[in-house]
C-alpha cells in the first residue's frame, strides 16, 4: 500500500498534534516527519499579511527539505483593528508540485496589558509565560487557552486550520478527477 508522506514545519507540540490528529482522521498509511524550518518573517508577526506569509514560507521550506506529499506550515501572529490587538493564526499546505493551499483560523482579543508589551517589542510566547508564571505555554494551552478560560486550546485552534487545509485539498482532488 502506498504511504502518504507528511512533513511538519515545526517542532512545536501544539501545532504538531493539530497536524497529526487531523491528517490521521482523513488518510491512512501515513508517515510523519518534523522539520525546524524558518518562517522568514519576524519572530512576532504583526499583521495578517505577515502571519500568512510566515505560514507559506514554512510550508515551502518544509517541502524543500522533505519532498513529502503534504507539507504544513502554521504561524501565529497579531494584528490591530480599531486600537485593539487580536491574535491571528494562519496555515499553509504545500503539495509536491508546488501548489499552496492556505487558510486562516480563529482570532481573539488580547487584553491591553498584553498588547502594550507586544507594541514595546516583546514576543507573545514569553509574555504569556510571564503572565501565567508557567513555562512554554506556546506548546500547550497557548494564549488562546488562557484568554478563553481553557475552552479552546492552541492545538484545537490549529486543528480547525488544518481541517480547512485538508478540506480544500480534498475539494481539489475531487474537482480534478
Ligand atoms: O516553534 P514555532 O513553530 O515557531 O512555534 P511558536 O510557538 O513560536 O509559534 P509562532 O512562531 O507561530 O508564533 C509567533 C509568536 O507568537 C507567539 N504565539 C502565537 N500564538 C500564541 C499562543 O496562542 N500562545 C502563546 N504564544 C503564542 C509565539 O510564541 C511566538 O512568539
Ligand atoms: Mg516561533
Amino acid at each position: 500500500m502506498t504511504i502518504l508522506f507528511v512533513a511538519i514545519g515545526t517542532k512545536n507540540r501544539a501545532k504538531t498534534l493539530a497536524i497529526t490528529n487531523i491528517v490521521s482522521m482523513y488518510f491512512d498509511n501515513l508517515e510523519f516527519e518534523q522539520f525546524a524550518v524558518p518562517s522568514d518573517v519576524s519572530e512576532q508577526p504583526f499583521s495578517n499579511d505577515e502571519t500568512r506569509q510566515g505560514a507559506i514560507n514554512r510550508a515551502l521550506h518544509t517541502l524543500n527539505a522533505s519532498g513529502a506529499d503534504l507539507n504544513f506550515g502554521l504561524e501565529g501572529g497579531v494584528h490591530e483593528m480599531d486600537g485593539q490587538m487580536y491574535c491571528c493564526n494562519w496555515g499553509a499546505m504545500a503539495l509536491k508540485d508546488g501548489t499552496i493551499i492556505t487558510a486562516s483560523g480563529a482570532q481573539f482579543l488580547l487584553p491591553d496589558e498584553i498588547a502594550v508589551q507586544l507594541r514595546a517589542g516583546r514576543e507573545l510566547g514569553p509574555v504569556m509565560d510571564d503572565y501565567t508564571k508557567q513555562k512554554d505555554t506556546r506548546s500547550s494551552s497557548g494564549a488562546v487557552g488562557v484568554f478563553t478560560a481553557g475552552l479552546v486550546d492552541r492545538t484545537e485552534m490549529f486543528e480547525h486550520i488544518v481541517k480547512l487545509l485538508i478540506g480544500q485539498y480534498l475539494f481539489l482532488l475531487n474537482t480534478n478527477k
